[in-house]
C-alpha cells in the first residue's frame, strides 16, 4: 500500500499510476516513428473503403472529432467483417501518414503470420449490419436523428456538442475555482417556485402497495389523492437553484452549481426544454451593484467560451453559409481579449430605442414595445444583432415584471437586475443584486406570495436576512444556451444529448 502511494506520488500523475489504455485523442497527440511498435486501439468504424490489397478506414471512439485512419494491406479475410458502425479492436502501429488529409496512420499488416513481428489483427467486437444500421453515411435530418436519440451520439456534430459541454463545464469549473467559489449540490426536490411562474413540474408518490410496482414505471399508478404527502406537503422537481444557493451563500460566500432544472412550459421553442441545465451562483459579501454583476458575468462568459475546444467548435460550426461563418466570427470577436467590454443599457434606454425604431419603422415589430412591458424575444433580437450587434447587458428592469428577490433601486420603479442578451441566442444570462433589506424583502413577498408568506413555505429565505444577511448577488445561465451560442446550434434540442419537451420524452 505504501509502495503504491509512493509509486503513484512518483508518477507525477493526478490518479496516480493507474491508466486506462490511450484514447484515439491522447494516440493522435502522441508523437510517432516509421518503426513504431505494434499496440491495439479499439473503436467503431466510421466509413471504410476497400481497394484490391488495401482498405481504408476511419476508426473512431467518440474521444474526438478526428477520427484515427486506419490502413489495412495485405489481403486479410479480416477486412470483409468490417462494415460502417461495427465495433473493433485493431493490432497495428501509429506510423507518419504519407497521404493528405492526416499526419498520423495506423498500419494494419494483415499480410504477415501471427508469429511475425508487427503482423496485424483485426478483432470484430461487435458486428453491425451496414444495411439496417440507422447512422447512414449521407445527411440525417435533425428530425430523424431525434426519433433515434439512442444512436444520435454517433454522428459527428453531436458527439462535439457532447464533447463541448465537457469542455465548458471544466472551464466554468476552473473560472469559478479562481474566484474563491466553491461547487455545490442543491436539491432536485424542492416545496418552493424560485421563479414564481407557476411552471413546475410536481411529482407524487407511485402507490407502493399496488401489484403493477415493480413492472416497467408506466404499469405503475399514482397513489391516491387521499394518501399523505410523501415529504407532508407537495414536492416539486426545481425551476432554479437560486434560494437553496442564497442559503449557501450566507455561510460560504461564493457558491455555485451546475444542475438540472425542469419547467412545464408547454412552447414548443427552439430556446425551451422541459429538462435544461443552468449555472447559478450567488456571491456575498460584495458590493458594486448591477454593474459588478454584469463584470462578473463578463469575465466568466469570456474565459469559459475563450478556452472551447477549437475542433470540436470547428466540427460544430461546419459547413454552414456565409451567414454562419459571420455569426462564428462575431463570436470570437465578442469573446477576444482585444474586444471593448459589451454594450450595457438600462431596460429604459432600451425601450426608447426600440420606440425610436417603430417610430420609423411602423411595422418592426409584432408587438410594440412600451415601457413597463416584457421585452419580447424580437425586441431582444433587434437590440442585439442590429442595434448593437454583439452581447448587451439590459439592466434596470420594472420591477413589476421581475421576481420577488430582486433588489429595489432607490427610484421605487425599478430593481438592480439585468439580462445578458447575446445575437441569435437571445437571454443567455440573467441575474440581479438579491434584496437584502429584511423590511424591502417581507413587503414584497407578501404582495407575491400573500400575508403568510405562502403558508410559511418562504419563512427561511427571510430569516437568511434576519441573521446576518449581507449584500449579495447572483445569476442564471442556461447551459444550452451557452452550448448553442459558442456552437453555433440554433435549437436547444441539439445542445443537450437527450432533449425533453412537451408531448416528447424518448428513452
Ligand atoms: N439563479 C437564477 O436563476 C437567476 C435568476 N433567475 C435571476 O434572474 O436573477
Amino acid at each position: 500500500m505504501i509502495l503504491r502511494r509512493c509509486i503513484s506520488s512518483l508518477s507525477g500523475s493526478k490518479t496516480g499510476a493507474f491508466q486506462l489504455p490511450p484514447t484515439i485523442r491522447q494516440l493522435l497527440a502522441s508523437p510517432t516513428t516509421p518503426d513504431a511498435p505494434a499496440i491495439t486501439v479499439s473503436g467503431w468504424i466510421k466509413s471504410i473503403r476497400r481497394q484490391k490489397n488495401v482498405a481504408f478506414a476511419v476508426l473512431t471512439d467518440g474521444s474526438s472529432s478526428q477520427g484515427l485512419q486506419a490502413v489495412f494491406v495485405g489481403n486479410g479475410e479480416g477486412v470483409k467483417a468490417l462494415t460502417n458502425g461495427s465495433a473493433v479492436r485493431l493490432t497495428g502501429r501509429l506510423v507518419p501518414s504519407p497521404g493528405a488529409g492526416q499526419d498520423k496512420e495506423f498500419l494494419v499488416d494483415l499480410g504477415k503470420g501471427k508469429a511475425q513481428a508487427n503482423a496485424g489483427e483485426v478483432h470484430v467486437l461487435g458486428s453491425c449490419d451496414p444495411e439496417l444500421y440507422p447512422i447512414q453515411k449521407q445527411a440525417l435530418s435533425t428530425e430523424y436523428l431525434r426519433d433515434h436519440s439512442h444512436l444520435r451520439a454517433r454522428t459527428d456534430a453531436i458527439a462535439a456538442m457532447i464533447r463541448l459541454r465537457d469542455s465548458l463545464q471544466k472551464n466554468i469549473s476552473t473560472f469559478f475555482d479562481d474566484q474563491g467559489f466553491v461547487y455545490t449540490h442543491t436539491p432536485i426536490l424542492t416545496g418552493n417556485d424560485a421563479e414564481g411562474a407557476g411552471e413546475s413540474f410536481r411529482i407524487a408518490e407511485m402507490s407502493s402497495t399496488h401489484p403493477s410496482v415493480g413492472h416497467p414505471p408506466h404499469a405503475a399508478t399514482p397513489a391516491p389523492a387521499h394518501e399523505k404527502e410523501f415529504f407532508s406537503r407537495p414536492a416539486h422537481l426545481t425551476v432554479s437553484h437560486q434560494l437553496h444557493l442564497e442559503a449557501l451563500a450566507t455561510s460560504l460566500s461564493r457558491v455555485y452549481t451546475l444542475s438540472p432544472c425542469f419547467r412545464a412550459e408547454r412552447s414548443l421553442t427552439g430556446r425551451h426544454l422541459a429538462e435544461f441545465w443552468m449555472l447559478e451562483a450567488e456571491w456575498a459579501l460584495t458590493t458594486g451593484g448591477v454593474n459588478a454583476t454584469c463584470d462578473f458575468v463578463e469575465a466568466c462568459l469570456r474565459s469559459v467560451v475563450r478556452g472551447a475546444p477549437a475542433t470540436d467548435v470547428d466540427a460544430l460550426w461546419k459547413g454552414k453559409d456565409a451567414d454562419g461563418e459571420e455569426r462564428r466570427r462575431a463570436l470570437d470577436d465578442a469573446v477576444s481579449l482585444q474586444r471593448e467590454p459589451w454594450v450595457r443599457m438600462t431596460y429604459t434606454e432600451a425601450v426608447r430605442a426600440l420606440e425610436d425604431h417603430v417610430h420609423q419603422n411602423p411595422a418592426a415589430f409584432e408587438y410594440a414595445p412600451a415601457w413597463g412591458r416584457t421585452l419580447q424575444s424580437e425586441h431582444e433580437k433587434w437590440l442585439a444583432e442590429k442595434l448593437v450587434g454583439g452581447p448587451v447587458f439590459i439592466t434596470d428592469y420594472p420591477a413589476a415584471l421581475k421576481p420577488f428577490y430582486m433588489r429595489h433601486n432607490d427610484d421605487g420603479k425599478t430593481v438592480a437586475c439585468f439580462d445578458l442578451i447575446v445575437p441569435h441566442v437571445g437571454e443567455l444570462v440573467g441575474g440581479s443584486v438579491r434584496e437584502e433589506r429584511a423590511e424591502v424583502l417581507e413587503e414584497q413577498m407578501r404582495a407575491d406570495f400573500g400575508p403568510d408568506l405562502g403558508s410559511g413555505a418562504y419563512q427561511w429565505y427571510l430569516d437568511l436576512r434576519k441573521y446576518g444577511g449581507a449584500p449579495h448577488m447572483g445569476f442564471g445561465m442556461g447551459f444550452e444556451r451557452l452550448v448553442g451560442w459558442v456552437g453555433g446550434i440554433d435549437n436547444v434540442r441539439e445542445s443537450i444529448p437527450f432533449p425533453r419537451w412537451a408531448g416528447r420524452m424518448l428513452l
